[in-house]
């Protein structure tokens, strides 16, 4: 469908039937940006409780940041988070089914922005380059829709300083050149912390203590101070450490074998199979788990489960 004959088209229906606003009926063809549209706060909680396995932490902050955010129709600043861990634990798949309860076409959507660093930002001689371009974008897209995603992955391979491009849109600011930013949701997502998050979840595992015992509280400030003297975190000595534009730090914990068993069992019931346990536990058992002797995490989280699962 092309906008005009669209816009026709819905101008004679709703002239016709009067009961729809031209809007209204405009959205259910077109994708509209719905600034005011609700979060549907259970449907986000049911999604992550029953699709992202052994995160407790990640899934009570981001339910709660994402649904005080979206309640407040006047936040002061967009929300920033910012999403630390081992590779294949879960943070671009949480991306997705965040983007996915905001706007139905999810990571699709024309208001859902995926940056990759070693995709977007390569080139270490093109910094000034990337700076413009990304606060050009930002600023478009956002004067588009108030309420666009942002989502930048590999955070850590990102170059020093690229980030602070984008701090002026992230501030306590009303506006920034007549455009409010404080509806934008910026989400980053960095391997950077990651032995901090294991070391912390080996201790409880050693103290014999419940990887869900492990609170906010014991990692966050951690986080924060190793991300932020991190070197490779791309928030390096970044200015929206210490000015605390960052909302919230999310750790993903290390995956157990249990929850690999599990991700080989979601692949199994998506792909329409039936679960067959044996194949589950053959997937599950060519993993390499971590440290050598307890061999306790997942070296790859639930990373490469899908392309095994193609084996057996
Ligand atoms: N905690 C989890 N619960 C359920 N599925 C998971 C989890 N972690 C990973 N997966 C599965 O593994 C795939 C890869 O994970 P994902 O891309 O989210 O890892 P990541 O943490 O972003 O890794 P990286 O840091 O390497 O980008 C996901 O698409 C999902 O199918």
């Amino acid at each position: 469908f092309e906008p005009v004959s669209v816009g026709i088209a819905i101008g004679a229906v709703s002239a016709l039937t009067g009961y729809l606003s031209y809007s209204d009926l405009y959205c259910r063809f077109a994708e509209c940006c719905q600034e005011e549209r609700p979060l549907n706060t259970s449907a986000l909680k049911l999604d992550l409780e029953e699709k992202l396995f052994g995160q407790h932490l990640a899934t009570e902050v981001i339910l709660k940041a994402l649904t005080g955010f979206r309640n407040n129709k006047n936040p002061k600043k967009p929300l920033t988070l910012s999403l630390h861990g081992w590779a294949g634990t879960g943070k671009n798949f949480v991306s997705q089914i965040v983007a996915e309860n905001l706007y139905p076409k999810g990571l699709k959507s024309n208001f859902v922005h995926l940056f990759v660093s070693t995709l977007h930002f390569p080139h270490e001689q093109k910094i000034k380059l990337y700076k413009d371009q990304l606060q050009e974008w930002i600023q478009g897209n956002v004067s588009a829709c108030g309420s666009s995603v942002f989502i930048f992955d590999e955070m850590d391979k990102l170059h020093p300083g690229i980030i602070d491009a984008i701090k002026p849109f992230l501030d306590y600011y009303e506006q920034v050149d007549g455009i409010s930013y404080r509806k934008a949701i910026f989400i980053f997502l960095s391997n950077a912390g990651g032995d901090l998050i294991t070391k912390t979840a080996l201790d409880f595992w050693r103290a014999g203590r419940k990887r869900e015992e492990i609170q906010l509280k014991d990692l966050e400030p951690v986080l924060s101070v190793g991300v932020f003297n991190n070197k490779h975190s791309g928030l390096w000595h970044s200015g929206l450490i210490d000015r605390n534009l960052i909302d919230y730090f999310i750790p993903f914990l290390p995956l157990e074998y249990k929850h690999v068993k599990m991700c080989v069992r979601a692949e199994m019931r998506a792909r329409g199979a039936a679960v067959d346990e044996d194949i589950v536990t053959s997937v599950a058992d060519e993993m390499t788990f971590f440290p050598k002797d307890e061999k306790i995490y997942s070296d790859k989280g639930c990373k490469t489960v899908q392309s095994r699962l193609d084996f057996h």
